[in-house]
């Protein structure tokens, strides 16, 4: 397991005052041991504006994941938060029970991840699926939780959303399933959504679109978001700030534009220029202010 690295030029965004300005989620000083007991999250650092889109950027390993699974309470087996807090809402959440983090799924925080066929039963259609969720989450009765369910579905841009709701996950596209899941994910009005590399297996033009959802999600639903990626060119379209790990602690917090176009930590130039070769210059351009 690798050292924490030298966070001496960390930049973080001023936070504005008054409890009204309060971040929806606010993780400080986070720490998360593995089971042979070596720490891999150094003391993360992260507020997350309601209504707004954090990214969480850097390479493979560096923590991003483990550090959106402390937030759900969803850690593997011998992984511990083993330092800091993370606070929803006000609520401190490493000082709740499992249970009370459980109910929290779902109804205030709520995540979608890679490959969404794997969080689905192949044998039941998506809008069964997709009903059970609502009823045992959002409390409809089965005939109301069956038509919310194709609304859902219509709501997340799905064409002829009744006979999807027929159909079984092996007959959907990545894209589509993804879409699905999206909103199982929202039934019961989380504020809080994180997407842990949820476009990462769909190709540019459905993960354009999918990006586009969550981004509508944003407007019209207020929901706050935290998209996980190791691209760059996925942060820069979606997220107004952005926080790049490396080696399990933040380097670099800031506005996505300022951070794109004048990184102050080396990595982060260095994953910049990485990037250039895919053209995230144009990318740029387009951020989120
Ligand atoms: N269940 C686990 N047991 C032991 N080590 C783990 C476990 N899960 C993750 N790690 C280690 O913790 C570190 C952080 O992993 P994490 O999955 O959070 O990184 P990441 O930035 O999300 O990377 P990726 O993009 O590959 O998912 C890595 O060194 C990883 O090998």
């Amino acid at each position: 397991m690798s050292a924490p690295p030298d966070c001496a030029t960390a930049v973080r965004p001023a936070a504005p005052a008054g409890p009204e300005h309060e971040p929806l989620l606010s993780v400080r000083g986070l720490r998360v041991s593995v089971a042979d007991g070596s720490e891999v999250v150094h003391g993360v650092d992260l507020d997350v504006p309601r209504g707004s889109a954090a990214g969480l950027v850097g390479e493979s390993g560096s923590g991003k994941t483990l550090t959106c699974r402390a937030v759900l309470g969803l850690l593997p087996a011998g992984v511990k938060v083993t330092g800091g807090a993370i606070s929803l809402a006000g609520t401190e959440l490493t000082a709740l029970r499992d249970a009370e983090r459980a109910r929290l799924r779902g109804t205030h925080v709520a995540a979608v991840f890679q490959d969404p066929a794997s969080y689905l039963n192949p044998s039941i259609t998506v809008g069964r699926q997709l009903a059970e969720v609502l009823r045992v989450k959002a409390g409809l009765g089965r005939r109301a939780a069956r038509e919310r369910a194709v609304e859902l579905l219509a709501a997340m841009g799905l064409r002829r959303p009744g006979h999807v709701a027929t159909q079984y996950p092996f007959e959907l596209s990545g894209g589509m399933l993804q879409r699905v899941l999206i909103a199982m994910s929202i039934t019961a009005d989380p504020e809080l959504l994180i997407a842990d590399e949820a476009t990462t297996a769909l190709d540019v033009t459905v993960q354009a679109e999918v990006l586009e959802l969550l981004s509508e999600l944003r407007r019209d639903r207020g929901l706050t978001l935290v998209v996980v990626s190791h691209d760059l060119a996925v942060i820069a379209r979606t997220c107004e700030t952005v926080h790049v790990f490396r080696d399990g602690a933040v380097v670099e917090s800031g506005p996505t534009r300022r951070v794109l176009r004048s990184p102050r930590h080396p990595y982060t130039r260095k994953l910049i220029d990485d990037h250039e070769r895919f053209g995230i210059a144009r990318v740029r351009e387009r951020s989120p202010r």
